[in-house]
């Protein structure tokens, strides 16, 4: 989000909960205040008036007050910490301060309030793929396409830890709409993000556009492609699902693409991607594609010669 980011703050949330050092505290309980600043890009919610774009401040609330009111923790610095990792969980907010009031606390002497207030910020790993099967406005390969593009990634902010596969060689998928279409060059990046999926998918789409990406036909030819194939880690339980038309995730064709999980599994040899309710290991996945041709480009380029 370029700029001040936007907010939602939710602010004296207050519960009973019996978090404390000493015993008194875990048996008898007190009040615990609770507030909440939530950076979420509003831009869609504003546009749309859609709930479904935005943090629901309502259900923050109640996972304030589930957190205060449930498992005691010695420490409010825990409680903080808890509700901070509860609401980084929502994908849209990227960054959150909560601050945790304890006015009645055992102090010892009169006092006005103590608050601890801890900040997180998302960091959520990703998988991005790659490809191009025509030549650049700029009169680029799409090798070179894609190797610019693999540079660009590694240049959004917001975006850290890329890591991109070797380039393949593949022949267009996709049926009667890509007969005729010239082979593709194919790789994918992982990398770690504090974007949301919205924020990383309109950063996706600069960098095709930059590319003279244009976007009439489905499944065209195209100069530069950038899809998001996942967000977060299905292994931990811990990625997004979304069934928006403008963000699928995950991708909903990844799975049967030899020319995403190989690139993908030269990246990371430990891949896995979900699949329904599944998490699917990529070798399993790419064992059912053996008839798609996918050679890393190297090997092309040698046979050539
Ligand atoms: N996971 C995703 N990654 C990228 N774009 C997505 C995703 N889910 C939905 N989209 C939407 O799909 C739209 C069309 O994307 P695009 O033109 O790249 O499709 P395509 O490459 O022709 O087909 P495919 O999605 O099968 O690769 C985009 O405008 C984008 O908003
Ligand atoms: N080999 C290959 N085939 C495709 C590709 C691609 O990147 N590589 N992309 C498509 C639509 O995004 C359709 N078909």
């Amino acid at each position: 989000m370029p700029g001040r980011a936007d907010e939602i703050r939710l602010l004296g949330v207050a519960a009973r909960g019996h978090h404390g050092v000493l015993d008194f505290e875990k048996r008898d309980g007190q009040d615990f205040v609770v507030d909440v600043v939530m950076q979420v890009d509003l831009t869609a919610a504003g546009r749309t008036d859609d709930l479904a774009r935005t943090v629901n401040y309502a259900e923050v609330a109640a996972d304030v007050v589930d957190v205060v009111t449930g498992e005691p923790y010695d420490l409010i610095e825990t409680v903080a910490s808890v509700i901070a990792d509860r609401v980084l969980a929502r994908p849209l907010v990227e960054h959150v301060e909560v601050t945790v009031h304890k006015p009645q606390a055992p102090v010892g002497v009169p006092f006005g309030d103590v608050q601890v207030v801890v900040r997180r910020a998302k960091d959520v790993p990703v998988v991005i793929a790659l490809g191009a099967n025509l030549q650049g406005v700029d009169g680029a390969d799409p090798d070179e396409t894609v190797r610019e593009a693999a540079r660009r990634l590694h240049r959004v902010r917001g975006l850290r830890g890329v890591r991109v596969s070797r380039l393949f060689v593949t022949a267009p998928v996709g049926g009667e709409a890509v007969v005729g279409q010239p082979d593709y060059v194919n790789a994918v990046a992982v990398g770690r993000t504090r974007l949301a999926p919205a924020g990383l998918l309109a950063q996706l789409h600069r960098i095709e556009d930059e590319h003279g990406r244009t976007r009439q036909v489905r499944w065209g030819a195209r100069t530069l492609d950038l899809d998001l194939v996942q967000y977060g880690d299905p292994r931990a339980g811990a990625d997004v699902t979304s069934s928006v038309p403008e963000l699928l995730l995950p991708h909903p064709r990844a799975h049967e693409r030899a020319f995403v999980l190989q690139p993908w599994l030269d990246v990371d040899p430990d891949a896995a991607l979900r699949v329904g309710e599944e998490v699917v290991a990529v070798p399993d996945l790419l064992r059912a594609t053996a008839d798609q041709v996918v050679r890393p480009l190297d090997v092309t380029r040698a046979a050539d010669r």
